[in-house]
């Protein structure tokens, strides 16, 4: 799968991690940065890997900030993009089976490594189910075309 990754100053010991499990399982990363621990501003990182997602340059998209929750903000404000904010494996699955979740946003100062990958294994492999949800997915998609 071909993943957009981005992070701010806040994420970037966890993106690096992230990146370095997403290759090992034989993905392709887009990595729209940020590369160190300077501070700096999570729009710009978010605008990236959200615009990749919505180009269809990228499957999936992954933003890490210090909570996550700036990252989900800028990243839902894109046609197009379900961004889904995960504290554990199980909001992982749902935002995968129900929404069909297309960027996941992690928090470096809330979660460990350890979670956070478990997390980003299980939000990757899971699939939409489809069904009832399909409808609601629809829905949201109607509520894009209205506000633009
Ligand atoms: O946007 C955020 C909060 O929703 C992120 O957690 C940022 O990483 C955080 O605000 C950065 O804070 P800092 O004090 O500038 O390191």
């Amino acid at each position: 799968m071909r993943v957009a990754i981005g992070s701010d100053h806040a994420g970037f010991p966890l993106k690096e991690k992230i990146k370095e499990f997403l290759i090992s399982k034989g993905h392709t990363v887009l990595d729209f940065g940020t590369q160190s621990q300077e501070s700096t501003d999570y729009p710009i990182f978010a605008r990236e890997v959200s615009l990749a997602v919505q180009r269809g340059e990228a499957e999936r998209g992954i933003l890490v900030c210090g909570t996550g929750i700036g990252m989900c903000i800028v990243a839902n404000k894109f046609k197009g993009v379900r961004a889904a904010l995960c504290l554990n494996e199980y909001m992982a699955r749902m935002s995968r089976l129900h929404n069909d979740a297309n960027v996941l946003c992690l928090g470096d100062r809330v979660i460990g490594e350890e979670l956070a990958l478990s997390i980003v294994d299980v939000w990757l492999s899971t699939p939409f189910e489809g069904g009832r949800h399909e409808r609601r997915v629809h829905l949201i998609k109607n509520i894009e075309e209205e506000l633009c």
